[in-house]
């Protein structure tokens, strides 16, 4: 019979659940600090600080000490696979330090995007191959999620039809061998804000890729209550000459998510995709407030959104520690209100608030 399968485990089933409901639990999220080292050159470059290992970990090091009260609205981390074999300086293991205040450690399990040939430059994204054995060995170090990302674009023929089964089935399939080794996959088709197009085109495409995604991960059988979605919010083309609202944007993303994700998923974690961290906070308050029905956890899993103030304080100077510390709390105490639609804009000021962290074709 061709749709026989058979469902996790009830234990296994149990196990992931209480996983993905406790990253997504009330007034958290997510810290994504899983920059690939090409990334992260990229962000230290811009305060001038030399993209060295070393500078990496102290780097993390800042972002893991941070005080306790960072764990009221940081249920998770993203880690690098660089970051969870590193050191703080007394020698406890970087991923200690998370675990030390209950946040939950997560770990970047694709090996990055590359052209598909043929293509108007759209991409997929590799690490299929040895994925259930770099699993198993996460899962022992202390992993209990992982993230893929899977970049499309916006364009006159784009995203095309070969982009979209593609990312869908690489995803579904990196989310069945996750579940197979006990981690929560996190689902990451981000379509890229690059363009001119208007709110609506970009509600239309989110629909179309986010319907082919759980497609394949209803053929490939994923268990849904035991994953996360990290979808980008709905947002006009960054060149788009027309303006919207919070309202708008929010109204248009929780369209697009009623349209297209099941109930079963327990939460969603919006990337932030080059907003300025106040348009971030301001953008998921705007979600949670929007009189629309919303059945999952609608919370953040931002990178740039979380740290553009942290990197613009600290500097790379020791001095600069505790000063990078304390925009990291405030962006997440911010951002932790936003998932409950209690944020009030411009409340929580931040050293790069309104900076925009639009970074043109982000797909690296
Ligand atoms: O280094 P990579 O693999 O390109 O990842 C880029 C970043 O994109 C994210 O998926 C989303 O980040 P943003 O919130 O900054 O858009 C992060 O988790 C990750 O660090």
């Amino acid at each position: 019979m061709s749709t026989y399968f058979q469902y996790p485990t009830p234990e296994l089933q149990e196990e992931l659940k209480k996983i993905a409901q406790a990253i997504v639990a009330p007034a958290k999220g997510i810290l994504a600090a899983d920059e690939s080292t090409g990334t992260m050159g990229k962000r230290l470059q811009d305060i001038g600080v030399e993209n060295t290992e070393e500078n990496r970990r102290r780097y993390r090091q800042l972002l893991f000490s941070s005080d306790a009260v960072l764990s009221e609205n940081i249920s998770g981390v993203i880690l690098f696979h660089e970051t969870l074999y590193q050191k703080a300086d007394d020698g406890t293991p970087l991923v200690s330090l998370l675990e030390k205040k209950g946040i939950i450690p997560g770990i970047k399990v694709d090996k990055g995007v590359v052209p598909l040939f043929g293509s108007e430059d759209e991409c997929t994204t590799q690490g299929l191959d040895d994925l259930a054995q770099r699993c198993a060995q996460y899962k022992k170090d202390g992993c209990h999620f992982a993230k893929w990302r899977c970049v499309l674009k916006i364009g006159r023929n784009t995203p095309s039809y070969q982009a979209i089964q593609e990312n869908a089935n690489v995803l579904a399939r990196y989310a069945s061998i996750c579940q197979s080794q006990r981690i929560v996959p996190i689902v990451e088709p981000e379509v890229l804000p690059d363009g001119e197009h208007d709110l609506d085109r970009a509600q239309k495409v989110t629909e179309v890729v986010l319907a082919a995604v759980y497609k394949a991960l209803n053929d490939h059988h994923v268990y849904l209550e035991g994953t996360l979605l990290k979808p980008n919010m709905v947002t006009a083309g960054q060149s788009c000459k027309k303006t919207y609202t919070p309202n708008d944007v929010a109204r248009a993303t929780v369209t697009a998510l009623l349209r297209t994700v099941p109930a079963a998923v327990p939460g969603v974690t919006f990337l932030s995709g080059g907003q300025s961290e106040e348009e971030a906070s301001v953008h998921l308050n705007a979600i949670n407030a929007v009189d629309l029905k919303r059945p999952w956890v609608l919370t953040f899993s931002y990178g740039r959104a979380l740290q553009a103030s942290v990197l613009r304080a600290w500097g790379g100077k020791t001095e600069n520690i505790l000063a990078g510390q304390q925009e990291l709390i405030k962006r997440a105490k911010a951002n932790g209100l936003a998932a409950v639609g209690k944020y009030v804009a411009g409340s929580i000021p931040s050293l790069a608030a309104s900076k925009s962290n639009f970074v043109k074709s982000h797909a690296y």
